[in-house]
């Protein structure tokens, strides 16, 4: 049902931002074309897809890019032979610096709702996925990144890297729906103390509170995701995957049932002056940082 309804959206969404993405079909794999932001690519033998975030310099969360992950999401959630994806990045020691900051910053008002509707229509995708998702984090995770990893079932992550949700850092609030996935994942104690002061957590802190299931190194994250996905398969498919959705349902139907108000709250809230000063100044730091 949540994939349904974010697939005639995500359609929609195309066909604004006048794309096309095909998914070719190449015998035992196959792989994304039409853009180098995005390898899909599947093992037959296995059932296991990998995607791999391709989207210099920090694999942020544009309306296009978001776009192109949720085609992705939607074919790999309707191909048969498909039973898992592993979530990575091919970028060196970043995972997703999480949103877009630009989209949000002097944004135009239609752009910035279907940013906002493709955004909730990835996390409906990923969250209520009929597949086993496993987050292979080889870098830092903020925000809309971390959102990505605690969507999916399982995290791996590499040491050396943060992951969090910082927003009230930037002086903005992490939606109710970023902060519902991180009560799943760690409960609501953690995600109060993680939230509000906008902690962006080391790899050992996040695995100490649940926030991260496995830490290994950097090169053997690819392998380490791989040997999980496998033993995720082994257990039936019907059984887990009523368990997952007896779970995650009540989580999902909140955002569903209140997609359209939420688009218009976080319009309303973005187009705010005091939110555009804490964006540009928060852009602005970015900028500083990278000349010190
Ligand atoms: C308005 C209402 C909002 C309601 C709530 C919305 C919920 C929000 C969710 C979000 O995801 S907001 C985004 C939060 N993300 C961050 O705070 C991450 C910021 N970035 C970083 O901390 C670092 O860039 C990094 C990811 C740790 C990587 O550091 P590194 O030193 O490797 O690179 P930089 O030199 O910092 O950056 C390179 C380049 O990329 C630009 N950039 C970085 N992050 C973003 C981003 N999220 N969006 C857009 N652009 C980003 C950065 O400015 C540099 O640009 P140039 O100077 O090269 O042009």
């Amino acid at each position: 049902m949540a994939a349904r309804m974010a697939f005639s959206r995500l359609t929609r969404s195309l066909c604004e931002v006048g794309r096309s993405r095909s998914l070719l079909l190449q015998s035992a794999r196959w792989v994304t074309s039409a853009s180098k932001t995005l390898t899909v690519t599947m093992d037959d033998k296995t059932g296991i897809a990998e995607m791999s975030l391709n989207r210099p310099p920090v694999n942020s969360l544009s309306l296009e890019f978001m776009t192109e992950i949720n085609i992705a999401l939607e074919k790999l959630e309707h191909e048969k032979f498909c039973r898992g994806v592993i979530i990575t990045s091919a970028i060196p020691k970043i995972f997703s610096a999480g949103l877009d900051i630009l989209e949000m910053y002097q944004p135009k008002p239609e752009r910035l709702s279907e940013f906002w509707k493709t955004l909730q229509d990835m996390w409906l995708l990923l969250f209520g996925s009929r597949l086993t998702t496993i987050a292979a984090i080889n870098g830092h995770s903020p925000a809309g990144g971390a959102l990505v990893a605690m969507s999916c079932d399982y995290r791996i992550m590499a040491p050396g890297f943060n992951i969090g949700l910082n927003e009230t850092q930037l002086g903005i609030v992490p939606p109710f729906w970023f902060i519902d996935t991180m009560m799943h994942t760690i409960g609501s104690r953690q995600t109060e103390l993680c939230c509000q002061k906008g902690l962006m957590l080391s790899t050992e802190e996040a695995a100490r509170i649940g926030l991260v299931d496995k830490v290994v190194p950097l090169d053997q994250i690819a392998s380490e995701a791989k040997a999980e996905m496998q033993s995720w398969l082994k257990i039936p498919v019907a059984a887990k995957l009523i368990t997952k959705q007896t779970i995650r349902a009540p989580i999902l139907e909140k955002l569903q049932t209140r997609q359209e108000a939420d688009v218009q709250n976080f319009c309303n809230f973005a187009m705010k002056d005091s939110v555009q000063k804490s964006l540009g100044m928060y852009l602005e730091n970015l900028k500083k940082k990278q000349k010190e």
